[in-house]
C-alpha cells in the first residue's frame, strides 16, 4: 500500500473547534524580524489548527511574506521561535520543513511536462517509481488536470498552471502549505474560480493552509480565520465575521470594507448606554457604552455604509442627521451614495431600487439614521494611528 501523500478526507474536513487537545500545524511565539534598522515583524505570536484555512491579509510590506518565508526557513527570526505539528523548527533546513509552497511565479519548469512537474520533488525525495506514477496520478485527479499530465507547461492556461503548481505543492504531502498570494497575476474571473478551486482542494486533502493576500475580499472567501496585519504586529485575529462586524480598531475596520468614522464627546451616561455629541456633523448619537466611559470623554464610532438608512424621511433609533447628496456611483443591485453632514462626507450603500423610488438624485437633501447595533465604538486613540 503506498503512502498516500495527498490524504483524502471527508469534507468539511475543518471541525477546527473540537479538536482543542490536537497538537497545532502551525505555533509561531514571540517572532521579531528586522531588517537593517527596520523592525520588519514585531513580537508576533499566533497558531494555526490542523486543518485551518488561515490567511494573513494586511497591506504591502507589513511583513506578511517575510513571516511566510520564516515559516518555510528561507529567513530566519531574530528573536522567538517557530513549531510545526510541534516540533521546533530552529536550525531545520528549507527543504526539511514539513511545507509545500506555491508562489506567485509558480516556478514551474517550463522544458518539462505537467506529470514531470509534479513529480520532481518525489523524484529529488528517492520515492520508488511506481509510488511516483500513483502519487501523481492522484495528484492529477485531485486538481482536475488528469487529461493533460502529457502537457508541456508552455501548452496549459494560466489557470492550469496554478493547478499544476498546487499539485506538486501538496504531492509531497506536507504538513503546512504556504501560499504567498498565488492568484495575484489572475485575472478577476479566473481568481474567483480559482479561489472556490482552491477551497475546493484544501477540504479535500485537510491540510492546514497560511495563506497571504492584501486583498480583503479573497481573504473573506477563503478563510476560516484571518489574520489582520499592519506594521508588522498582528493587528486582529478571527473569522471573516468577526473582524468584519467586531474590528478592534479604526485600522482593521477600514482594512475590511469602508466605515465612515465619526468622532464624539460623551454627554451623558445611562445604564445601557452612553449619548455622544458628534460635533462634525451637529448629531447626537446613542451608543453601547462600556464600563471606562467617562462623561466628557472622547470617543470614536464606526459605522459600515450599508448600516446607514437615506431618505427623505428615515427612522433609526441612535441618530439622526440631515444632509445633501452629492454623488451616487451605481454598482449594480446597490448605489454607493456620498451625502455631505456639515463639512463631512458620509458614504451610504443604498439599494438602487429604493434609489430609484424616492428620487434620491445628487442635491436632495435627506436624512440619515442608523441604529444603536450597527455602531462599533472605539477608543479614540486607536483612530489616530
Ligand atoms: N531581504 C530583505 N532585506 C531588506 N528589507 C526587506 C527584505 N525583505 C523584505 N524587506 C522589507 O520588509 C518589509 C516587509 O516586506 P514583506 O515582503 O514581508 O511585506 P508584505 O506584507 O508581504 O508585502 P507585499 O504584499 O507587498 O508582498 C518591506 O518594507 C520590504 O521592503
Amino acid at each position: 500500500m503506498p503512502n498516500r501523500a495527498v490524504r483524502i478526507v471527508e469534507p468539511p474536513a475543518c471541525s477546527i473547534d473540537s479538536d482543542a487537545d490536537r497538537v497545532a500545524a502551525l505555533e509561531i511565539i514571540e517572532v521579531s524580524k528586522r531588517f537593517g534598522d527596520n523592525s520588519i515583524v514585531d513580537n508576533l505570536s499566533l497558531t494555526v489548527k490542523q486543518g485551518e484555512f488561515l490567511t494573513f491579509l494586511g497591506p504591502s510590506g507589513c511583513g506578511k511574506s517575510t513571516t511566510l518565508r520564516m515559516i518555510a526557513g528561507f529567513e530566519q527570526p531574530d528573536a522567538g521561535s517557530i513549531k510545526i505539528g510541534g516540533h521546533v523548527m530552529t536550525g531545520v533546513a528549507p527543504y526539511r520543513r514539513p511545507v509545500g509552497l506555491v508562489f506567485q511565479g509558480l516556478a514551474l519548469f517550463p522544458h518539462l511536462t505537467v506529470e514531470e512537474n509534479i513529480a520532481f520533488g518525489l523524484a529529488v525525495k528517492k520515492v520508488k517509481r511506481d509510488e511516483i506514477v500513483a502519487r501523481v496520478r492522484e495528484a492529477l485527479a485531485l486538481v482536475d488536470l488528469s487529461e493533460l499530465g502529457r502537457r508541456r507547461i508552455q501548452q496549459i492556461s494560466g489557470g492550469q498552471r496554478q493547478r499544476v503548481a498546487l499539485a506538486r505543492a501538496l504531492v509531497t504531502g506536507p504538513s503546512v502549505l504556504l501560499l504567498d498570494e498565488p492568484f495575484g497575476a489572475l485575472d478577476f474571473k479566473l481568481r474567483r474560480q480559482m479561489q472556490i478551486e482552491l477551497k475546493r482542494i484544501q477540504h479535500q486533502v485537510g491540510t492546514t493552509f497560511v495563506f497571504v493576500t492584501h486583498d480583503q475580499e479573497e481573504a473573506m472567501i477563503l478563510s476560516d480565520r484571518i489574520a489582520v496585519f499592519n506594521h508588522g504586529k498582528l493587528e486582529q485575529l478571527g473569522s471573516a465575521r468577526e473582524v468584519y462586524e467586531n474590528p478592534k480598531n479604526a485600522f482593521v475596520g477600514g482594512f475590511l470594507g469602508d466605515i465612515n468614522i465619526f468622532v464624539g464627546h460623551v454627554q451623558s451616561l445611562e445604564k445601557n448606554g452612553a449619548s455622544l455629541h458628534l460635533s462634525e456633523v451637529s448629531a447626537d448619537a446613542l451608543i453601547v457604552a462600556t464600563p471606562e466611559m467617562k462623561i466628557g470623554a472622547e470617543v470614536a464610532i464606526s459605522i459600515r455604509p450599508e448600516n446607514v438608512r437615506v431618505g427623505r424621511e428615515v427612522w433609526g433609533n441612535s441618530c439622526l442627521m440631515v444632509g445633501q447628496i452629492v454623488a451616487n456611483i451605481y454598482m449594480g443591485a446597490t448605489v454607493r451614495q456620498s451625502v455631505v453632514v456639515d463639512d463631512k462626507v458620509v458614504v451610504v450603500d443604498t439599494t438602487a431600487r429604493h434609489v430609484q423610488q424616492q428620487g434620491l438624485l445628487p442635491g436632495t437633501q435627506v436624512k440619515l439614521a442608523w441604529d444603536l447595533e450597527d455602531a462599533i465604538v472605539f477608543a479614540n486613540k486607536e483612530v489616530r494611528k
